[in-house]
């Protein structure tokens, strides 16, 4: 008869073995435990332990995890694969991120990183294109594409939506992305604004001579998401939004498989994020977030404007690395930099994060002047000047819009 204890899930000496996942914990323990104790909470609780000693009659299969590493606050505990369940990212979740995260043991816990094994990784499809799209679909070179989110962000009608995304386009943009909060409403229901948003792409591609595409928000329950998917390939789409955080990784994994059969790319917003990731010393930090957005196979996910923008990023840079690193042959994420981005900010932008980006301005394009197409075409100047190393000053010489923008906005970081 075995007694379980948490003591038994601490083990310094413990070598992990390569098809273990291994994650990396910030741990602030209650003021009564020290951080073994902790430690070995945390590997218990997030694997088959529990608080009481446990009588076990006769061999169970050991699915303990175990904390091998303490350094100061960090914390790493590797789990056996065959505590998971092969592609199910909600059961891994649950362990790694589950209870844990409200212990009395500890005051604070934050996942901070994982170390995926290949098994486990082969068992998720990971992205269909990833940052290939940029090729792929609109042939930028070596140049980031660009997206705009029209202005409010909900309450304009479907004509008034497709009018800016028309405006949009022909001033250079590549790509028209609804926002987060946008999905069918009446006052812009969804298959409308699907068909008239793709009649507006098919008059800009013409006049334009580029590849345009539009980023449709399809996110709602389940069902609804599937059927949504099936209408844009239906219409000729290349692009389904979904709002990660809010739908859910099971929802995601779904959606890819939908995706799959109608060879659709996934945009990802990460809306509800910041719930997760802003307290710096708790909760699941948006490495952990955009790694399970890699395995689950979305091409495209939100990661920061390297700080220059109005929202609180975490690692910009070293996310977006991490996404473009080899993982067992899973392609890669093109990450989207977004949220109070105008012209000004672009050759900075892209000094810290490279051109592997796309680059979405809403705000920084419809609040131009002289308006949406002005704007549109500022922001395409500033992207255009910037692969080409032209000053911005010197090119806005010859560009109108953008010197403008630069007039306008300079190259402040609005709040
Ligand atoms: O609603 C907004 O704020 C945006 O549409 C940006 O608009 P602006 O371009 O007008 O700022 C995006 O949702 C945020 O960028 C998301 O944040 P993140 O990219 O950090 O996930
Ligand atoms: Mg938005």
């Amino acid at each position: 008869m075995a007694g379980i204890t948490y003591e038994d899930f601490l083990d310094t000496s413990y070598e992990p073995a390569d098809s273990e996942l291994v994650c990396t914990f910030s741990v602030d323990p209650a003021a009564d435990m020290d951080m073994a104790a902790a430690a070995s909470r945390v590997a218990s609780e997030s694997s088959n332990g529990t608080w009481a000693e446990l009588q076990v009659d006769g061999e169970i299969t050991d699915l303990s995890a175990t904390a091998f590493e303490i350094d100061g606050r960090r914390v790493q505990v590797a789990y056996p694969d065959s505590l998971f369940e092969a592609g199910n990212m909600a059961q891994i979740l649950s362990c790694i991120a589950g209870n844990i995260m409200g212990m009395k043991a500890v005051d604070r816990i934050r996942l901070l990183d994982c170390e995926w094994p290949e098994a486990l990784t082969a068992s998720f499809p990971g992205p269909r294109f990833g940052s290939a799209v940029r090729e792929s679909i609109f042939g930028a070179g070596d140049r980031p594409i660009t997206a705009t989110v029209p202005k409010p962000k909900v309450g304009l009608s479907t004509d008034q939506h497709v009018q800016v995304g028309y405006e949009a386009w022909t001033g250079g943009i590549d790509l028209l992305k609804d926002d987060e909060n946008l999905t069918d409403q009446p006052f812009n229901p969804f298959r409308d604004r699907l068909i008239e948003s793709f009649g507006a792409r098919d008059r800009a591609e013409a006049e334009t001579g580029e590849k345009k595409s539009y980023l449709i928000n399809v996110t709602a329950d389940t069902n609804t998401m599937l059927e949504r998917v099936d209408m844009v390939a239906e219409e000729g789409g290349e692009y389904v939004m979904v709002d990660v955080i809010t739908c859910g990784w099971a929802a995601v994994q779904t959606v890819r498989d939908q995706c799959e059969k109608h060879d659709l790319a996934i945009h990802a917003h990460r809306a509800m994020h910041a719930a997760f990731d802003r307290v710096p010393n708790h909760g699941v930090s948006m490495r952990v977030l955009a790694q399970v957005a890699r395995l689950c196979g979305v091409d495209q996910l939100h990661t920061g404007t390297a700080d220059l923008g109005k929202l609180e990023n975490e690692d910009s840079r070293g996310i977006n690395d991490w996404l473009a690193s080899d993982l067992h042959g899973l392609r890669d994420v093109l990450p989207v930099a977004s949220g109070g981005l105008h012209p000004g900010l672009v050759p900075e932008l892209v000094d810290r994060l490279g051109t592997n980006i796309c680059i979405q301005a809403g705000g920084g394009i419809h609040g131009h002047p002289d308006g949406t197409h002005a704007g549109a075409k500022a922001l395409r100047q500033a992207v255009d000047a910037t692969v080409a190393g032209v000053d911005l000053d010197e090119y806005a010489a010859e560009h109108p819009e953008l010197e403008t923008a630069i007039g306008k906005w300079g190259t402040e970081t609005p709040r």
